[in-house]
């Protein structure tokens, strides 16, 4: 995409101060929410003022099916998916979608450009949010880190790893949502709410879209696996770039 790497190792670093902080905006109940959220084998630790942020152990799906929910048109459409689902990972608007629906989010990928409250409202009731660092969004961090649960974030970024910051690969908030899942031991990944090809982005949004379908394709290749949402696509795709 042409993003400045500097920018997102700036971000990265501007994100482990914040959640270092022990800034803990939220009242979250430690005692509820995510997959082996106390996978530490010490629940005490998701508590206090100077908690620290969730870690990759934190989340573990068990082998389970994974719903992956995008926040494209189709959603509306594919409630059915997402609620079939043993757990549920959704990407930025598409929490707020879900919980509408009356269904549950267990955990919610973003770089927090959504629209509404919904991060903050899930780290305040002890859900994951995994929270993205990228050069185009230290304001949102700046703004909007600091009215999160600390306790229940996991900051992610897209350059190198450091300090609490875990890379665990992806790009836009969906596919990073299917690598997280696939990184902490989801079975079956389900997608529900994925239009590659919908004419309502704009060029840039319709960019970010090729290159999730891409790094999908990518994961499915990883895992052995063939993801339902590639069917009748996998001929168009641009696999040059990818490390396959
Ligand atoms: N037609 C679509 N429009 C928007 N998002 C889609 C669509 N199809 C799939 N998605 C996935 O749903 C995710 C959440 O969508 P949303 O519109 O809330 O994106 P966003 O917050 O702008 O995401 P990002 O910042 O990652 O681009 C996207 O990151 C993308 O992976
Ligand atoms: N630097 C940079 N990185 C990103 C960006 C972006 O706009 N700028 N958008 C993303 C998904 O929307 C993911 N990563």
């Amino acid at each position: 995409m042409g993003f400045d790497r500097g920018g997102d190792e700036r971000a990265r670093d501007l994100l482990a101060d914040l959640v270092s902080d022990g800034a803990g905006g939220g009242e979250g109940d430690p005692g509820r929410g995510a997959p082996a959220s106390d996978g530490d084998g010490d629940p005490s630790r998701r508590t206090g003022e100077d908690a620290p942020p969730l870690a990759l152990a934190d989340l573990d799906f068990g082998g389970e099916t994974v719903a992956v929910v995008g926040a494209g048109p189709s959603l509306s459409d594919e409630l059915g998916v997402v609620r079939a689902a043993d757990n549920v990972v959704a990407a930025s608007d598409a929490a707020t979608v879900v919980r509408a629906a009356g269904l549950p989010v267990d955990c919610m990928v973003t770089d927090l450009d959504e629209q509404g409250d919904v991060a903050r409202e899930l780290t305040a009731e002890g859900t994951p949010v995994a929270v993205h660092a990228h050069g185009d969004n230290r304001p949102a961090l700046r703004e909007r880190v600091p009215r999160l649960a600390v306790e229940w974030v996991l900051p992610t970024t897209q350059a190198a790893p450091a300090g609490p910051v875990v890379n665990t690969g992806g790009f836009t908030d969906g596919d990073r949502a299917a690598f997280l899942a696939d990184h902490c031991g989801a079975g079956e990944l389900v997608f529900a709410g994925w239009d590659f090809d919908d004419p309502d982005v704009d060029p840039l949004k319709a960019r970010k879209l090729a290159w999730a379908e891409r790094l999908l394709r990518w994961l499915e290749i990883r895992r052995g696996d063939r993801f339902a949402v590639l069917d009748g696509r996998r001929d168009g795709i641009d696999e040059s770039a990818l490390p396959v």
